[in-house]
């Protein structure tokens, strides 16, 4: 159980990483906000981001949210298997059939989202997530959903904000960040893996030797 624990929620919450980075290195606005927010909250050379801060950083939660919308880790959710026959939308699915679920074409429906393709994690400042019923589900739903759910937010918020607040951030190679290809697979992961350049912004040393 430990061991699924370790894997399950380490490649998800890595892979979310970057590709919130990339995104936010290829739109440098909605980077400037995010600074914005934790600078005004969280300050730049007194303490590091921490989990008290995160009910008091929405941008940073959108910016999340729209990247797990664009880039869900998990494309396909884990294979289910119905438990009973049964009939959905006129479809028959005798027990025991395996079923996927394309959460990453649900979530870039144009028909049921504005401008599918685009980074804009201000969507979700109006919208709550967890209100946006089946058409966003990147921890999957029900009672399979994901159980790390609220780890993962967590420590996703926590890594990116860390990032954020200590580091300038400038792109290493421009086709290697621009390029958003991803290799489809269990997990959604980037085809070319993100090169960064970063300075640090503050004293990450002295931030870092009092934590
Ligand atoms: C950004 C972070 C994460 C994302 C996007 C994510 C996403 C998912 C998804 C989509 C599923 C499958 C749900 C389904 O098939 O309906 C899942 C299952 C699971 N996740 Fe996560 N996860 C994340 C972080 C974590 C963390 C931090 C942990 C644990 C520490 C974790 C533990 C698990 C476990 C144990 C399962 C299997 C649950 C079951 O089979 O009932 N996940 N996750």
């Amino acid at each position: 159980m430990k061991q699924m624990m370790f894997i399950a929620g380490t490649e998800t919450t890595s892979i979310t990483l970057e590709w919130a980075m990339a995104l936010l290195l290829n739109h440098p606005r909605a980077m400037q906000k995010l600074r914005t927010e934790i600078d005004d909250t969280v300050g730049v050379h007194d303490r590091l981001i921490n989990e008290h801060d995160i009910p008091s950083l929405p941008y940073l939660k959108c910016v999340i949210n729209e990247t797990l919308r664009l880039y869900p880790p998990a494309p396909f959710l884990l294979p289910h298997s119905s438990s009973e026959d049964c009939t959905v939308k006129g479809y028959r699915v005798p027990k025991g059939t395996t079923l996927m679920v394309n959460v990453w074409a649900m979530q870039r429906d144009p028909k049921l989202w504005e401008q599918a393709d685009e980074f804009l994690p201000e969507r979700f400042e109006s919208a709550r997530p967890a209100e946006e019923g089946c058409k966003y589900a990147p921890f999957g739903m029900g009672r399979r959903s994901c159980p790390g759910a609220g780890m993962g937010m967590g420590l996703v918020c926590l890594a990116l904000g860390s990032l954020v607040q200590c580091f300038e951030w400038e792109k290493e190679e421009e086709a290697v960040v621009e390029d958003m290809s991803a290799d489809f697979g269990i997990a959604l992961s980037k085809k070319m893996a993100l090169e960064a350049k970063c300075a640090p912004r503050c004293d990450v040393v002295r931030l870092l030797s009092n934590v």
